[in-house]
């Protein structure tokens, strides 16, 4: 027990990892990392590469991330669990390779260009498709699962960074959308392989078993989606301007490699995919998070109505513009709900936990002793709730903790790990903020969100942290005339 969990001879600490699992896992991990002070090593079984060290301790977090970065790449064990879904991607990519894809990507989400278009084709999302959507589900006076909803948001808003294509998730129906589900089934088989022993899941890939079966026709699906739409893009750049164009898929096709070649189709399609992952679920978890805290803490809520009716009482324009629209300046101005966004993200981070691999023997600043080749997992999750990083408080919500004088202050990386850190800093940061924003002050500003009494509410187990069973809402329309627009917030 000295070692965080009891360590029994062949099984090592499996017994404890099962019990942990049928309980909430990130509270199990939490409560043992709190135990051993921030940093515990996990022992699996003699038979199975589970070892590995577990860590919430930011000074540990800064040497992986920044300090001695080069020596905690994802490593071979990730990537060939990945491969088949992320091939090359920037996700699943190390040294060179992620060079090559991180430099022309981060001038691409930093270009005026790029950002004119995230923020058309959001706007379009919102008042053309999502809003809509909402207003049915008042009509009808059914219950929504907004998660679900919000879901299908940013997978189409992500298409349309990746590929320049809208699949069109997000229509009154919420139809099935092949391409999404099978994108949907890949990642949920591709995460299975990460609990199940190497040899296994490369055995039943061979045999073309159960959840390999399933990755097999997903990852079909994928790659007839990805191949036609490179297939179209390509013909529609042989005979037009392609200046036009802003996405991922046409930035990279008119890149070449340091021989000086164009980049092949297969690595199109990785670059594509992983941005679709990277940036499919992430947001939309955490709106669905944050909605459930509103839930739950209405005065907040009342202070981000406060804030939105102050900006737009500066509008020197008409404010009854119908419908009305944020405008970009707008929603930087939005520093509460910002710091409310954020807040959610501390508690429900969207990326739970992550991993990296040890390259040579080294020490964590804890004194941790770490040996080439050992897997180090990092608890983000567990981060939002240490008291030493945030204080008693720390299982608060509670935004004011990232205000100073009124203004949204940011944390370091190695205390706010939810975007990562160091040169592997998440890529979509601020459009993330911005979609995230855009999108909660438009839904805020015309509903209520009342989250069904007797919801179920628990993260399920998986790479990005959803609600196990969505979250049922019921909506109903503000009344305009009692928005706090003379409040005794923000005077
Ligand atoms: C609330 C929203 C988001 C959160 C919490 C988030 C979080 C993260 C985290 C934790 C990582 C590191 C993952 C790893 O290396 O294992 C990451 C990487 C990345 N994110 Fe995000 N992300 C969000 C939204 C987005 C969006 C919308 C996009 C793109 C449209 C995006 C693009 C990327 C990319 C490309 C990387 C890989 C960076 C690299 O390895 O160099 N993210 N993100």
């Amino acid at each position: 027990k000295k070692q965080g969990l009891p360590n029994w001879p062949l099984v090592g600490m499996l017994p404890s990892l099962i019990l942990g699992l049928r309980k909430d896992m990130y509270e199990w991990i939490s409560d043992v990392l709190c135990r051993m002070n921030g940093t515990f090593t996990f022992r699996g079984p003699w038979f199975t590469n589970l070892n590995c060290v577990v860590t919430s301790d930011p000074r540990n977090l800064e040497y992986l991330l920044k300090t001695n970065f080069s020596n905690f790449p994802k490593g071979d064990y990730f990537r060939s669990t990945v491969r088949d879904l992320l091939g090359d991607g920037i996700f699943n990519a190390d040294y060179d390779n992620w060079h090559k894809q991180r430099k022309p990507a981060s001038i691409e989400f930093h270009s005026a260009k790029f950002r004119n278009m995230t923020t058309d084709s959001l706007l379009e999302l919102v008042h053309s498709r999502l809003l809509p959507v909402l207003e049915d589900s008042i009509k009808q006076s059914n219950p929504i699962d907004l998660q679900d909803v919000l879901l299908r948001l940013t997978f189409d808003n992500v298409c349309m960074i990746a590929f320049g294509v809208d699949p069109g998730c997000l229509h009154p129906h919420l139809p099935q959308i092949p391409f999404a589900k099978a994108f949907e089934l890949a990642t949920e088989a591709t995460v299975l392989r990460f609990v199940t022993p190497t040899l296994v899941w490369k055995t039943m890939r061979c045999l073309g078993l159960g959840t390999e079966k399933t990755l097999k026709h997903s990852l079909k699906k994928v790659d007839e989606f990805a191949d036609e739409v490179i297939r179209t893009r390509k013909k529609e750049i042989s005979i037009a301007d392609s200046k036009q164009r802003s996405d991922l898929l046409t930035v990279f096709m008119g890149l070449r490699d340091e021989e000086g070649k164009l980049f092949s189709d297969k690595f199109l399609r990785d670059i594509c995919v992983n941005f679709i992952l990277a940036g499919r679920d992430t947001s939309s978890v955490a709106l669905s998070w944050f909605f459930w805290l509103l839930d739950r803490n209405p005065e907040v809520e009342q202070r981000i109505l406060a804030e939105i009716c102050k900006i737009l009482n500066e509008r020197e324009d008409a404010i009854n513009e119908s419908p009305l629209i944020f405008k970009p300046a707008e929603i930087k101005k939005m520093d509460y709900l910002q710091a409310a966004l954020s807040e959610a993200l501390r508690l429900y981070p969207s990326v739970p936990v992550d991993h990296k691999e040890v390259v040579e023997d080294d020490v964590f600043p804890d004194g941790t002793v770490l040996k080439k080749g050992t897997k180090v997992v990092y608890a983000i999750y567990t981060m939002g709730r240490m008291e030493g990083i945030w204080g008693k408080d720390c299982r608060e919500y509670r935004p004011e903790r990232w205000l100073r004088d009124g203004r949204y202050m940011s944390e370091p990386a190695y205390r706010f790990t939810a975007f990562n850190g160091g040169p592997r800093l998440c890529l979509g940061k601020d459009f993330a903020y911005y979609q995230m924003k855009f999108t909660a002050a438009s839904i805020l500003y015309r509903y209520h969100v009342k989250v069904v009494e007797g919801h179920p509410v628990m993260p399920k187990m998986a790479l990005t942290m959803y609600l196990k069973y969505g979250l049922q809402v019921k909506l109903s329309r503000r009344d305009q005339s009692q928005l706090p627009l003379n409040n005794k917030y923000f005077m």
